[in-house]
């Protein structure tokens, strides 16, 4: 069996163990263990209907599993209502619609730094003189390529650039455990390339450990330290990205569910 575990000396972000989830007769998730670690990016990937989408609705808490544990930081948080998991720490994109259109692409951050402040409906007025807000709203819309897009309205950026601002906002919160879902879907290939190389800096900055789900493989391949595979709602395989790519019943699974170019590209 393969361990889908990993020890660390300051104890890992989150822990899945065990976690199942059924629909009615379909059991969409099976008996996952997984260990997240500080500052670790892990991808969970597999063919169409794996169980990626419910298992990652589970962390965020969206559906609560039928049978296992989620562990955010040592704390349970199996089946809490997503705001809470949220308070705790966990947050997860939101696919453009917390992004406020009206608002420049600045203050949206600053919003978010506001709520994350609890400086509450006085955001506009605080944000407006407070240096230290403005400095780390400054460093973030940096940090995602966005500063020179700063004081464009937010409804008129490209689809690319709304979902770095998404990123943006949801660090803005300082969470623990980024989830990003399908953090390029829709792109052009450019804006994937270019998303893909600002995920990974984030990532090596060593400041956020992410929970990925994502299709395109080069992006998947480009991010993570490791990567869990689930087939049929079972972890395959967990490892990195050069133990994945070879792994036999990784090559089988895709083998099987995918045309043989598609294959080839997964692995390749
Ligand atoms: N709400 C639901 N009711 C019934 N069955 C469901 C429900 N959600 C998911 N399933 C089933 O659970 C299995 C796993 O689905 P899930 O969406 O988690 O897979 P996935 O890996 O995210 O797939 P995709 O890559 O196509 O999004 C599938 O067989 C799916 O049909």
């Amino acid at each position: 069996m393969t361990d889908t575990t990993t020890t660390n000396e300051s104890g890992p972000v989150l822990q899945i163990r065990d976690l199942s989830r059924r629909f009615g007769g379909v059991a969409a998730v099976s008996g996952i263990d997984l260990d997240v670690a500080p500052r670790e990016t892990v991808a969970i990937i597999g063919p169409n209907g794996a169980g990626k989408t419910t298992l990652y609705n589970m962390v965020s808490g969206r559906l609560k599993p039928t049978t296992g544990t989620l562990t955010f930081e040592g704390r349970d948080i199996t089946g809490l209502a997503p705001h809470r998991i949220s308070r705790l720490g966990v947050s997860r994109s939101f696919q453009i619609n917390n992004i406020f259109t009206e608002m420049t692409v600045r203050e949206n951050v600053e919003v978010a730094l506001t709520a994350l402040h609890g400086w509450g409906k006085r955001w506009f007025n605080v944000a407006t003189r407070a240096k230290p807000l403005q400095d780390e709203a400054d460093t973030l819309l940096e940090r995602l390529s966005l500063s020179e897009l700063a004081h464009k309205r937010a409804g008129t950026i490209s689809y690319g650039d709304k979902r770095l601002l998404e990123i943006a906002v949801v660090l803005a919160t300082r969470p623990r455990l980024v989830l990003l879902d399908e953090p390029t879907a829709g792109m052009t290939p450019q804006e994937t390339k270019r998303v893909t190389a600002l995920i990974k800096s984030l990532a090596e900055s060593g400041d956020y450990t992410f929970l990925i789900t994502e299709h395109d493989m080069d992006v998947v391949f480009g991010v993570a330290d490791r990567i869990l595979v689930m087939h049929r709602g079972e972890a395959l395989v967990v490892g990195t990205p050069a133990e994945v790519r070879d792994h036999p019943e990784v090559r089988r699974a895709y083998l099987g569910e995918e045309d043989e170019e598609d294959a080839e590209e997964t692995a390749s």
